[in-house]
């Protein structure tokens, strides 16, 4: 195949690219895993903590390493670097890169003998002069932001006034908060840096040899971005800026581009003298993980995404832009005028990982990592745990092994089972409540039930009824590491419904990778700027071959069933907030809240 694309995903725990041909197909895909490959660099799942701030951070120094891993497995699987005419990619999201003075000039002077990190990374102890001026990312885990949080919620009056300005209320994560800490921790630090880039656009960056400009999609994940005037917000400009130069922090930000297929120009001859990329090779916008994920199917609005990696992200793509303290929204990162809907948790993939390590401890034979018991424990589990819904309580449980987002609330497992409006918690050293609630076997459907459940609550005011069935998502589709569960998919169709069933993407195993090859492809190859991603996509997709349904979705008696479990599971989650989180985000967190 003569022309070919070629698009990363850079997350949590791992860089994996996948090369495209221009009909879309799969040609290639490799992957470095940053625990696996990147031991020396002290990591746990990806990233360094320092628990006593609530720190979670990357080295950048491991990216870049791992950008040279990843293009030397493509070759060494066989792929032809020489046919790529497009490269996107797709960060991490809220995550910031901060450059030194000596960047730009570092990029471009690029010696293809050398890796990238020897030539970009500061040596220790500063003896050398690198292209950051601080040598680690904050990490979307991160939870050190909650007195930067307040300020950015009280700027502008409300949380609520801040979601309805930037999409979003202030988060722990997001990079806007993040930077005003770095500004207050590493005054030095802060001074010395350039230019800030968020993943994605440090990643594009490197591949462009020059500091490209921030994406619009992902410039949702600020907290800096005035989404309905499409500029920088100057209130939350100054008061990352503080006492510092408020213009000076607009230059360190740069432009953001409004189009998401444009090119910044052609590639680093770094890659092509390396690599043998083609030199004309085009480098597009590069997104957040998430919006990229949005662009590997043609996404209606009633569609949903359930993302289930490190962390669990649930996405719909939509015309309406109805910000609310509790979720986001952030621009679509292809088509002007639509928006993406998102909830992000951080308890996703580890929290399950617990309980299917647990019940397999169980077991002496069972296989290190296998999700075999874990399944077929959640799903001969009955719905809600009720062998008799007519008398039993729900059994209603959530598993927060690291501080949550939604909701705000310090880590910790809770179990309640709810009667008669009532919830009475399960104490785990209590022999009655055992056999109400067997841990940890019980656990393995209620988590599942826990985690779609929170999904359910919350996006339930932007599903529509579906022909002559309940308001509910129409196809549910399943993406990220967890997707190759069918226990989990069969859990998900039957909280969240879809009234056409769960699917998953049949082509390669990462969405998020392919959304950035397609996003390429569509940059190069878009018959003008006019051409809209969906319609470009829309000609080149295949459903039979390109997506494969795992199981229905809606079943009757059980989705209403699950209904009527949300006002137990609200009602659980207010007073989980209520007694564990922060008071001034109980409110806008608790699960109640969105109807
Ligand atoms: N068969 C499986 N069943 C359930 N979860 C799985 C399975 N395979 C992988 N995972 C989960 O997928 C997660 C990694 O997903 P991935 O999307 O690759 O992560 P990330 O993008 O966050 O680096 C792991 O935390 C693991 O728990
Ligand atoms: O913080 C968010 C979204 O707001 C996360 O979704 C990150 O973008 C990381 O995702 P994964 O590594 O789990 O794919």
């Amino acid at each position: 195949m003569a022309d070919q694309f070629l698009g990363f995903d850079l997350s949590t725990q791992q860089l994996k690219g996948i090369v495209v041909g221009s009909d879309l197909k799969l040609v290639h895909e490799a992957k470095v895993d940053f625990d696996a490959d990147f031991s020396k660099y002290g990591i746990h799942k990806g990233v360094l903590t320092n628990p006593s701030e609530g720190e979670v951070f990357a080295p950048v120094a491991l990216w870049l390493e791992a950008i040279d891993l990843v293009l030397q497995r493509l070759k060494e699987q066989g792929a032809d670097l020489s046919k790529v005419q497009g490269i996107s990619g797709a960060g991490m999201q809220h995550g910031t890169v901060f450059w030194s003075q000596d960047a730009e000039k570092l990029l471009v002077g690029l010696d293809e003998g050398k890796t990238l990190a020897e030539q970009l990374e500061g040596g220790a102890k500063g003896e050398r002069k690198g292209a950051f001026s601080h040598p680690f990312s904050p990490n979307w885990q991160d939870a050190s932001t909650q007195n930067q949080c307040d300020r950015f919620d009280a700027a502008l009056g409300s949380p609520e006034k801040l979601a309805d300005a930037t999409g979003s209320s202030a988060h722990h994560r997001f990079s806007g908060p993040q930077i005003l800490r770095f500004r207050e921790k590493y005054p030095e630090a802060y001074k010395a840096t350039a230019r800030i880039s968020l993943v994605s656009s440090f990643f594009a960056s490197i591949f462009r040899g020059k500091i490209c400009p921030v994406d619009k999609g992902d410039v949702g994940g600020t907290n800096l971005w005035d989404i309905n005037n499409g500029r920088w917000h100057k209130d939350m400009l100054k008061l990352t800026a503080g006492d510092s130069d408020v213009s000076d922090l607009a230059a360190k930000l740069g432009e953001v581009h409004e189009d998401g297929g444009h090119s910044f120009g052609n590639i680093s001859p770094y890659f092509v003298k390396r690599y043998g990329f083609p030199p004309s090779a085009q480098i597009i916008t590069f997104t957040g993980d998430n919006p990229s994920t949005i662009l590997a199917l043609p996404l209606r609005s009633s569609d949903a995404i359930v993302s289930l990696g490190t962390s669990t992200t649930f996405l719909m793509s939509t015309s309406q832009y109805k910000p609310d303290a509790a979720y986001h929204f952030m621009n679509h990162p292809a088509t002007s005028g639509l928006y993406m809907f998102m909830l992000c948790y951080k308890n996703g993939g580890l929290a399950r990982e617990h309980i299917r390590d647990a019940i397999n401890s169980l077991h002496p034979s069972a296989a290190p990592n296998s999700w075999d018991l874990f399944n077929s424990t959640a799903t001969s589990t009955p719905v809600l745990g009720q062998e008799n819904p007519e008398t039993d309580p729900q059994r209603l449980g959530l598993y927060f092994p690291r501080p949550e987002i939604v909701p705000n609330v310090r880590a910790g497992t809770w179990r309640f089972l709810y009667k008669d409006h009532t919830l009475t918690p399960v104490d785990p050293d209590n022999n009655n409540d055992n056999k109400a609630w067997p841990i940890p076997q019980a656990d393995a459907r209620a988590i599942l039930e826990s985690q779609f459940l929170s999904l359910r609550l919350r996006s339930q005011n932007l599903v529509e009824p579906q022909g002559d069935l309940p308001p509910q998502p129409r196809r549910i589709y399943m993406v990220g590491g967890g997707a190759a569960n069918s226990a989990i998919a069969e859990l998900a169709g039957q909280v969240l419904g879809g009234s056409e069933g769960v699917y998953k993407l049949d082509i390669g195993g990462n969405a998020c990778a392919l959304g950035a090859a397609y996003k390429a492809a569509w940059g190069v190859l878009r018959a003008s700027p006019d051409e809209k991603f969906e319609d470009f996509l829309e000609k080149r997709w295949n459903e039979t071959e390109f997506v494969k349904k795992i199981c229905d979705g809606y079943r009757e008696g059980v989705f209403e069933r699950y209904g009527a479990a949300l006002e137990g599971f609200a009602e659980m989650e207010r007073r989980v907030v209520e007694e564990n989180g922060d008071p001034k985000l109980a409110d806008q967190n608790a699960g109640g809240k969105v109807s």
